[in-house]
């Protein structure tokens, strides 16, 4: 046989067994979690024009796309990112709709990423959008059913990041830097040098408070009371100032819910993706080294699809946070209640009626004709490898 005919490409994997089994329990988890909040659940398809994915939405860049092509010549994305899908749905089937909509998804992402990272190139999300509302409130319920949903899945030691988008924006539309310049501080950002960023703006002419703001991009607070300093320097700088705002309201918002143990702040806290317009987000746990969520608030990308409607939405990595889970032994009970039914030619009907039976009551049963060169003990082994709970012989013994 060729080899090439059991292996799959690089960056995708089967998921079986047990470890299949488990994906789908956090799965159901994960989703009642934001049932639990009121979320409408939605599916759109896998893949989509192009132009959903295009530049101007601000997603992966298409380079790291898959694209292919109809029979009219269209051009066809997998899609990379669930959320501009949501958004065209949103703005498709709720026009007019002038009530926040809470819609919550599953699905899975593909992404061409470079195959030396490691990643994965097709991984699942489970994630929620809370389209048509710009409040902190709204902030705050995003984050807060994210550490929700975190919960439930049995994990206990993780951190949301928080930041705002406007807080790096502001603060290279104050300094004046090239787009060079600052492409050049995001990557450092990106690697956590922040020796680097000082470096880098040292021979810039800027004012000292700016300068003191730039410093504070490597900071992480635990809590916003310690803004007072950010907020003086930024007195100046109005973009900068209402980002640290921002967040100062938010962080008395997750106190109400009592979630702000699990969240730090980062003003350097980055995201590729250019649709995000304030709060950005991440959550960290041992065991990955990539976010098991990740989301922000997009103001604008609605607007591409012609409704205008504030949004916050996050998604859950489940292959990320299957990893991490296991990584730290976090056990995801799964059942193992399957009957197995070995019925020899002569009790077929009988073994058959038995089943349907039990099955009208709910019980999963497998059903196996006695092969003639199979013993008993053949099953019993059987049995055990696939954790069966209970084995029925019908061969009239
Ligand atoms: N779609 C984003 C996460 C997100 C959902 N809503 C807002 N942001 C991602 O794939 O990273």
């Amino acid at each position: 046989m060729k080899n090439q005919l059991l292996h799959t490409p690089e960056g995708v994997r089967d998921i079986y067994n047990e470890e299949c089994e488990k994906k789908l329990e956090l799965q159901d988890r994960l989703h009642k979690a934001l049932k639990r909040h009121g979320y409408h659940s939605i599916q759109t398809p896998t893949f989509e024009f192009f132009d959903i994915f295009g530049k101007e939405v601000g997603t992966i860049p298409s380079n790291e796309l898959y694209k292919f092509f109809d029979r009219e010549g269209n051009t066809l994305v997998l899609r990379p990112d669930i959320t501009p899908s949501i958004a065209r749905s949103a703005a498709k089937y709720f026009m007019d709709e002038d009530m926040p909509i809470r819609l919550s998804y599953m699905g899975n992402t593909f992404i061409n990423n470079h195959s030396y990272q490691g990643r994965l190139k097709e991984s699942t999300q489970l994630g929620a959008e809370l389209i048509g509302d710009d409040t902190v409130d709204g902030d705050a319920e995003m984050i807060a059913m994210a550490i929700d949903a975190l919960k439930s899945s049995g994990l206990k030691n993780f951190q949301i990041s928080v930041g705002h988008v406007e807080f790096f924006r502001g603060l290279m539309e104050a300094a004046g830097l090239s787009e060079e310049q600052e492409e050049v501080i995001r990557e450092l950002i990106a690697n956590k040098n922040f020796f680097g960023v000082e470096e880098e703006i040292s021979d810039c002419s800027m004012n000292q408070n700016l300068k003191e703001l730039f410093g504070m991009l490597g900071t992480i607070y635990d809590n916003a009371a310690s803004f007072e300093e950010a907020k003086t320097y930024a007195a100046d700088y109005p973009k900068v100032y209402k980002a640290i705002r921002r967040l100062e309201d938010l962080d008395a918002v997750l106190k109400v819910y009592d979630v702000d143990k699990y969240v730090t702040y980062e003003f350097g806290m980055l995201s590729s993706y250019h649709y995000y317009t304030g709060v950005i987000f991440a959550g960290y746990t041992y065991g990955s080294g990539e976010p098991i969520v990740k989301g922000g608030r997009y103001d604008k990308l609605l607007t591409y699809f012609g409704k205008d409607a504030a949004s916050i939405g996050f998604a859950i990595v489940v292959d990320q946070l299957m990893a991490a889970i296991s990584r730290q032994k976090i056990e995801i009970t799964v059942k193992h209640d399957n009957q197995l039914i070995v019925y020899k030619p002569e009790y077929r009907r009988e073994a058959v009626k038995k089943a349907i039976a039990l099955r009208a009551k709910d019980c999963n049963v497998e059903l196996i004709a006695w092969a003639m060169d199979k013993s008993k003990a053949d099953y019993e082994a059987y049995a055990l490898r696939n954790q069966i709970a209970e084995l029925t012989f019908m061969d009239g013994e």
